[in-house]
């Protein structure tokens, strides 16, 4: 299969298509995030048994990875995308429509799954429609403008879930999918010269040869680790621990926490095509940006760790803006994996990649939960600011092991990658090291 050369009209609706599904995935993700309280209520819940509707989400999608992978280098994103959306769109239906917490739990297991079926399809797409000096500035903007789908969730759903009702509201946010799903039958084609691309029949031996293949390349474990060090900050406190990290263990108002939390995604925009651009123009350069984007978001937690007493309003935005880069940051990964695969495998060792950055969101997300029972008195949930130091406190171990791991893996990718041919790559056409 030859790289296209141009960006053709369709390569533009492909993947505009593709970014609307992962949009509407990121929406879906997001979608329980404003609905807390509504849900407490609804299922006569714990703050504890809400917090399992995340992790249980972020631990199917990080397990559904490498299987996903493997489907979309066996049956094409098309297929794999379509099967995806129609998950979702049940799954929330089902969550609409849930009365009991189990029923509610088995919904979202489903949705995560659906989720999981979404991205890896997307950068598929984008690796074969574009021209490959354009893929790393594509796939940025795909990570970057689906993080609106969170947005959509924060705003809209907090009004349909005030004025419909919890049953309406997700019945509308489930319907998306139903729309969409036309859309991909009319539009989406696996690449410009065939509407589904077919890999080989995938055998045991088969499977176990091509991740082996993808992880004994030190690009693909780079590539991992870069994701894995990059995401987890931002990832742990959009989805559960920012909000009473700022008010209750940084003592912000509530309007305060929510205009933080916003200013972290208006970073995932801002950094995401800038980063695109420089991976595309510098790809030698991919793990130094990592490293330095790590080290930045090491620093203004420890600022902000270690200021006496709560930190400043202005020096916790300067917080969410350093850590929202990470989001973007994480993409480096997958533009590692690209260039250390061969197309064959390209899914699947995005898969094995977009498994770093969620594995350590979920651990973190759980440890953060476990030391604020440890530091706070009795069964309560009353979490102090000094209980919040401690846990937060447990990313040091995360990074510490992820900057170890990059920087490892980059000397030996840099050993097995030449740099000319690496950097002719940005402005040639096919993929090599
Ligand atoms: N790191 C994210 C994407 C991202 C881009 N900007 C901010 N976040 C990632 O790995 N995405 C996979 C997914 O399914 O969302």
């Amino acid at each position: 299969m030859n790289q296209p050369t141009t960006i053709t009209p369709r390569a533009w609706s492909v993947w505009l298509v593709g970014l609307l599904i992962y949009f509407v995935a990121v929406f879906h993700r997001s979608s329980l995030a404003v609905a807390g309280l509504a849900a407490t209520e609804r299922f006569d819940i714990s703050a504890a048994q809400l917090a399992t509707f995340t992790m249980l989400q972020l631990l199917v999608y990080a397990g559904m990875q490498i299987p996903v992978g493997l489907l979309v280098d066996r049956f094409g994103s098309r297929s794999v995308l379509l099967c995806g959306l129609t998950l979702m769109t049940l799954a929330q239906g089902g969550f609409a429509l849930a009365d009991s917490y189990p029923a509610a739990l088995v919904a979202r297991v489903f949705v995560g799954m659906g989720d999981a079926m979404t991205f890896i399809c997307v950068l598929r797409l984008v690796a074969t429609w574009f021209p490959t000096r354009r893929i790393p500035f594509f796939t940025q903007l795909t990570g970057t403008l689906g993080q609106l789908g969170a947005v959509l969730a924060a705003v809209p759903m907090t009004w349909a879930l005030g004025h419909l009702g919890w049953t309406k509201a997700y019945l509308v946010a489930a319907s998306l999918g139903l729309a969409l799903a036309v859309v991909v039958l009319l539009v989406l084609h696996d690449t410009p010269s065939q509407r589904h691309l077919r890999g080989p029949a995938m055998s045991f031996p088969a499977v176990r040869h091509s991740l082996a293949s993808s992880w004994a390349h030190p690009g693909t474990r780079l590539g991992f680790w870069m994701h894995f060090s990059t995401q987890f900050s931002a990832t742990a406190l959009s989805l559960l621990w920012g909000y009473p990290f700022f008010v209750k263990g940084e003592h912000q108002s509530s309007a305060t926490a929510g205009a933080l939390l916003t200013v972290m995604v208006l970073a995932v925009m801002a950094a995401g095509p800038t980063l695109g651009w420089l991976v595309g123009a510098h790809p030698w350069h991919r793990s130094t940006m990592v490293l330095t984007i790590v080290a930045a978001i090491v620093t203004a937690w420890t600022v902000v760790l270690a200021w006496p007493g709560h930190a400043p309003t202005w020096m916790l935005f300067v917080l969410v803006v350093v850590v929202g880069i990470g989001g973007p940051a994480s993409m480096i990964g997958f533009d590692v994996g690209r260039t250390s695969n061969p197309n064959e495998r390209l899914a699947s060792a995005s898969g094995i990649i977009n498994q770093g950055g969620f594995a350590a969101s979920l651990v973190l997300v759980i440890v953060i939960g476990l030391v604020l029972d440890w530091r706070t008195p009795g069964s309560s949930t009353d979490y102090t600011p000094s209980a919040f130091r401690w846990a937060m406190s447990t990313q040091y171990v995360i990074w510490a092991i992820g900057l170890v791991q990059v920087v490892r893996y980059r000397v030996k990718t840099r050993r097995v990658v030449d740099r000319d041919e690496l950097e002719g790559i940005a402005v040639r056409s096919s993929p090599a090291v």
